[in-house]
């Protein structure tokens, strides 16, 4: 598709009618594709396989209440959240309508799933990274890591530093605010107000080591989702585990890549050793899982 592109010294001048509604479809076109992207994303987390503790096709780690099946059903249903929160991003909206997406989205995947919380922690991630895809887009900005990370803090950080401090309604609390107030850690809305530094510091540079050393996408993703265990405080983990049990998440993932990760002739059989461990412990690394798929994500966004 040929992009309808201003160059950066007439980016103050209006566009003709006709340009403009070119732009506009041509922006429309982005955000389909956008989200179309973000659920490949979702998907190939879930299809990545061993992956400790985690649901996959192959089985269903340490759940009793979730099957591929259930993800494939919460994808489906998240297939509009992504075009709508991409398009609220080009059009700069404000926090609050990001976050009526992202409700309405919530819903959306509870009703699919017959109420399993599959998703939360996408739908904030990968959510938030469409609406920074979206504005980037919208100002001709290039859809690069570093670009894209500073866009999400200029205009949303504020609101989502707000948003890492705000009590739910009603006093109610969610697994990750429990888990935050008893084991004083940062949980996914700690990430998001820090510009997603797992997804930026951790999971992208790791992708792009493991391919930079000859191995292939597959290898790269299972090393990605490795260095996120070894470095995120996942309340999921905490939840199910305490603190012991996400220190020994840590650990093994820290050993599997101080050992060399899937640069090891024997990495699957290692790997699979994690994944049995973690299954007898009930442990779900479930915001590692989400942040690989917004790594994914942001990974291939540049090809867009
Ligand atoms: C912004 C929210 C995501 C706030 O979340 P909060 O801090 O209140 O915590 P939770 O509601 O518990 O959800 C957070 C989910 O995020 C994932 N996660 C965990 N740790 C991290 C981390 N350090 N960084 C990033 N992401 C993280 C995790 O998602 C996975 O876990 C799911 C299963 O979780 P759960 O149901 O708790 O556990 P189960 O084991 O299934 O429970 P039981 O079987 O024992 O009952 C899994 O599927 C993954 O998705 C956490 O779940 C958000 O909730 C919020 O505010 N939403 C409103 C919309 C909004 O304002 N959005 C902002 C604008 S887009
Ligand atoms: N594959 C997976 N298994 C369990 N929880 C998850 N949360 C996100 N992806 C997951």
């Amino acid at each position: 598709m040929r992009r309808l592109m201003q160059h950066p010294d007439t980016l103050d001048r209006p566009l003709h009618p006709m340009q403009k509604r070119r732009a506009d479809r041509e922006n429309l076109v982005f955000c389909r594709q956008l989200a179309r992207l973000a659920v490949r994303s979702l998907y190939q987390e879930l299809v990545l396989y061993p992956k400790p503790g985690l649901v996959s096709r192959v089985d269903n780690g340490s759940h009793t209440d979730m099957t591929a099946q259930t993800f494939l059903r919460s994808l489906f249903a998240l297939r509009h959240y992504f075009f709508q929160i991409a398009v609220a991003g080009l059009e700069g909206a404000s926090f609050p309508t990001l976050q009526s997406l992202a409700i309405g989205a919530e819903q959306r995947m509870l009703r699919a799933t017959g109420g399993i919380n599959t998703h939360r922690g996408a739908i904030f991630a990968l959510g938030m990274l469409c609406a920074a895809m979206g504005y980037a887009r919208g100002r001709h900005m290039p859809l690069q890591a570093a670009t894209l990370r500073a866009t999400l803090l200029i205009q949303w950080g504020d609101a989502l530093a707000r948003h890492s401090a705000a009590a739910l309604p009603g006093g109610q609390h969610s697994h990750g605010q429990r888990v935050a107030a008893v084991h004083a850690v940062g949980g996914a809305r700690e990430e998001g107000a820090l510009g997603f530094p797992a997804v930026f510091e951790v999971a992208l540079p790791q992708l792009q080591a493991t391919l930079a050393a000859g191995r292939d996408l597959h290898h790269a993703r299972i090393d990605a989702l490795f260095a996120l265990m070894a470095h995120l405080s996942d309340t999921n983990v905490y939840h199910r585990g305490g603190a012991e049990g996400a220190a020994l998440v840590r650990s093994r993932s820290a050993a599997f890549l101080a050992a060399g990760g899937t640069a090891l002739p024997d990495w699957e059989a290692q790997a699979l050793d994690c994944h049995r461990e973690f299954v007898a412990r009930r442990l779900s690394p479930g915001g590692a899982a989400d942040l690989l798929a917004a790594a994914c994500l942001v990974h291939e966004a540049v090809y867009l």
